[in-house]
């Protein structure tokens, strides 16, 4: 069975791609910090497929490297890297944020996105045809907006550093593809909002956001599309979300 490794499979798109391609039967390799978490996705999913769970902190590049060299021989193999960890603080204007938010945003979408790709390239091309990264982006990483700041620019990073990867990796049969949704109902507005779960249920309300299962099921599609085929970049967005008119200050 082929195997899947997702980064930031606690929650979120990370734990329903888990559960999405563990009903199509791969193997799993999960990793987040939250070790609670990952045992109980493992007991859910652990019956049924082999499931292999690293703790980990994405941006402790040498605890990364040692992860991945540790990989039993039975998860070397790996099909699909899903680089999914990641996270937006900080939804105040620049001039008000914290330094930390935006290094923190940096360390993880950016830095902790390289670490698990750097750590992870050998065994992708070794896998070769057929093999996938997989990194999720954001509309945020194209689409400006109040308070996007950093966080959008992680994502552009993302997206950019994918096309870049694709090219090195002619030859190898290796896919890279950036999925870049927009308004999803996961932990993610909490975790902006640093925990406020009312602003968080404010941001959702009246909406209609995607649900983790729906980019779910565009992760699973494109890890399982004909070796010959590269989606380079797939954007989504729920109906209710569109983009807004050039904004003027007028005098
Ligand atoms: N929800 C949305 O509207 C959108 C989200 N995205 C992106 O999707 C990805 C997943 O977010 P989403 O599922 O929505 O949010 P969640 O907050 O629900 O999930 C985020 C996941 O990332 C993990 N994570 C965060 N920091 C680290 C770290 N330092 N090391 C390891 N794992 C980490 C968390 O695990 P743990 O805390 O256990 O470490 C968790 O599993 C992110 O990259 C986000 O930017 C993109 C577009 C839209
Ligand atoms: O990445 C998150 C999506 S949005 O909130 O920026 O639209």
């Amino acid at each position: 069975m082929p195997i899947a490794m997702i980064t930031g499979a606690t929650s979120g798109f990370g734990r329903a791609a888990a559960r999405r391609f563990a009903a199509d039967g791969w193997s799993l390799i999960l990793t987040g910090r939250r070790t609670e978490r990952l045992e109980a996705l493992k007991k859910e999913l652990g019956s049924k497929m082999e499931v292999l769970i690293l703790p980990l902190d994405v941006r402790d590049a040498e605890a990364v490297a040692r992860a991945v060299e540790e990989l039993p021989d039975a998860f070397r193999e790996v099909t699909c890297l899903v680089n999914n960890a990641g996270l937006a603080l900080a939804p105040e204007p620049s001039q008000e944020v914290d330094l930390k938010d935006w290094h923190t945003m940096i360390d993880t979408n950016v830095t902790g996105l390289v670490n698990v790709t750097h750590a992870m390239l050998p065994l992708m091309i070794a896998t070769g045809r057929g093999a996938s990264i997989i990194n999720i982006g954001s509309v945020a990483g194209r689409w400006p907006y109040p308070g996007g700041h950093v966080y959008g620019a992680t994502k552009a990073f993302v997206e950019q550093f994918g096309y870049n990867l694709r090219c090195d990796l002619k030859g190898t049969g290796v896919r890279v593809t950036d999925i870049s949704p927009g308004m999803a109902e996961t932990e993610f507005t909490l975790v902006r909002t640093k925990g406020d779960q009312a602003a968080s249920d404010a941001f959702y309300r009246g909406t209609t956001p995607l649900q983790a299962e729906d980019i779910a099921e565009q992760i699973v599609y494109v890890a399982t599309l004909p070796v010959h085929i590269n989606i380079n970049r797939l954007e989504i967005m729920p109906v209710c979300q569109t983009w807004s008119p050039p904004h003027f200050e007028r005098e």
